[in-house]
């Protein structure tokens, strides 16, 4: 009997420690917008449902914007299941903010490099690149003050170009370049201005790559502090003298003088390599992307993971997580995101990719000698920043899902929600790019619309999760 009573008010203590510690975290997100007096208050500016429906309304404006293509025709049933579950998946009983005595991100016990697993000594002439490449660690690929970055982008910016090929197996055309004493970058080309988007009938599969969404893309990964993407720098080439003249092969073939007596070429790839689709200079100097290369495969293999939120890559089917409105529930059973950090990590990358408007996400990579307790590589950002005036809210479909987010990263995005503007960070950071400014402003003014709408998912959630607790705490008083 008493033993009962002990266990009982266990419970209860417990239960109220839960609730408390959500509660906090209210507090915080609401102390937080508070401060933006000055601004419209967040939910009269991103309408994600009414007040008074206690946190269903990520679900239900995700569900509303998401299904409203699927409403006709095919996957009706799977639809309507959807729907039906969409309102009344509960946040369960997981906390949505990760605290970082809970977070192996910010824990790092233990934070080896890959220098350190391989036992790989530095000679005394390695370049920047090598020595950055050996730094990379378990946790991140550098640190947050690490000035091999700010060296690597001036070599790859500078450093004459001695042999470029193009790079097999992509789908559209990227060459690999080589500097002196085996440095090595993937060149992507400009092939639109600044401010064209992606074309309105284009799916994202079918869209062009940008190089200048991998550039912005690699300072945004930095400042959000994720330090996942290697770094990449913008620099115009003489398609003359440091193309033409240093490759061989093939892609020679593909050259050619256009009407307007600009310089040109196409390659060969599966997307976009043919006359119609040329890359051209003005009249032969050629703008693009410099990717600081990943550490070769002797070194540090990598594993490829299928991204379980991966689109249906088909113009007329959807995906598995488009269709099941527990898919998260699965995920969460599945390994490797049913513990540790990398569904945190997925997480990450949504927001990271919801911001950028990358719907290219279908596979991530990771470096295999780390395990699977390491961070998601963000490889591949070609197709961000098409669209500056839609915000695609199913790139968040992890965190609206899940309801999970890292208090760290949540953290970060409040102190740009509440301080300097997230469009002003990037456009500081960009600046010192040699082909700055690197977007079109209303990409930049989209970053601060999206993170609003980040945030007011994850408090969608929180409020969510309060209610339940509270109302789980009611059930037990009686
Ligand atoms: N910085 C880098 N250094 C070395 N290899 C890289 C780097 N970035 C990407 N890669 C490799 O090159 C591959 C192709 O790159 P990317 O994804 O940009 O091309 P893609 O044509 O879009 O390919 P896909 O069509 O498969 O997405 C990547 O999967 C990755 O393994
Ligand atoms: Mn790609």
């Amino acid at each position: 009997m008493l033993n009962m009573k002990l266990k009982e008010r266990l419970a209860l203590a417990l239960s109220a420690g839960a609730v408390l510690f959500t509660l906090m975290l209210v507090v915080d997100l609401q102390m937080d917008y508070g401060y933006t007096a000055r601004r419209a208050p967040l939910h009269g500016r991103v309408r994600l449902g009414d007040d008074t429906d206690r946190g269903r309304g990520a679900y239900l404006e995700f569900r509303k914007r998401f299904l409203q293509k699927s409403s006709s025709g095919s996957g009706g049933n799977a639809s309507r299941e959807y729907e039906q579950s969409a309102a009344d998946t509960s946040a369960g009983d997981h906390p949505v903010v990760v605290p970082p005595h809970r977070d192996l991100n910010v824990l790092r016990p233990d934070n080896p490099t890959i220098g350190d697993m391989e036992d790989l000594e530095l000679s005394l002439n390695a370049t920047n690149l090598e020595r950055l490449q050996l730094k990379i660690s378990q946790h991140e690929l550098y640190a947050a003050r690490e000035p091999l970055v700010g060296a690597v982008l001036r070599d790859l910016a500078s450093l004459p170009i001695l042999h470029v090929e193009q790079k097999e197996g992509g789908t559209q055309l990227k060459l690999i370049i080589d500097y002196p004493n085996g440095i090595q970058a993937l060149f992507k080309p400009m092939r639109f201005a600044r401010d064209v988007q992606t074309l309105p009938d284009h799916f994202y599969f079918s869209d062009y790559e940008r190089h200048n969404a991998e550039i912005a893309a690699f300072h945004l990964d930095r400042i959000l502090g994720f330090r996942r993407a290697m770094p990449v720098v913008g620099r115009v080439l003489n398609m003359t003298t440091e193309i033409y003249d240093v490759t061989e092969g093939d892609i020679l073939k593909t050259f050619f003088v256009s009407p307007a007596n600009n310089f040109c070429f196409h390659g060969k790839c599966s997307y976009y390599c043919d006359t119609g689709h040329a890359i051209c200079g003005h009249p032969d100097t050629l703008e693009g992307s410099f990717a600081a290369f990943l550490p070769p495969d002797e070194i540090a293999k990598r594993k490829v993971w299928r991204h379980p939120w991966r689109r249906s890559y088909h113009k007329r089917r959807k995906a598995q997580w488009e269709l099941e409105s527990d898919y998260c529930d699965t995920i969460r059973q599945t390994p490797p995101y049913d513990s540790g950090r990398r569904l945190l990590d997925l997480v990450d990358m949504a927001i990271f990719d919801f911001l950028t408007g990358n719907m290219d996400r279908h596979h991530y990579e990771t470096f295999r000698m780390f395990g699977n307790e390491t961070f998601t590589l963000h490889l591949d950002q070609g197709r961000a920043f098409g669209k500056a005036f839609h915000d695609e809210l199913s790139i968040l479909a992890p965190l609206l899902q899940c309801c999970l987010v890292r208090h760290t990263t949540l953290r970060t995005l409040l102190t740009f929600h509440n301080g300097v503007p997230l469009s002003e960070s990037l456009r500081v950071a960009m600046d010192e790019d040699p082909v700055a400014p690197i977007l079109w402003e209303p990409h930049l003014a989209a970053l601060d619309r999206r993170l609003a709408v980040v945030l007011d998912a994850v408090r969608k959630c929180v409020d969510k999760t309060t209610a339940a607790a509270a109302a789980a705490a009611d059930d037990n008083d009686v």
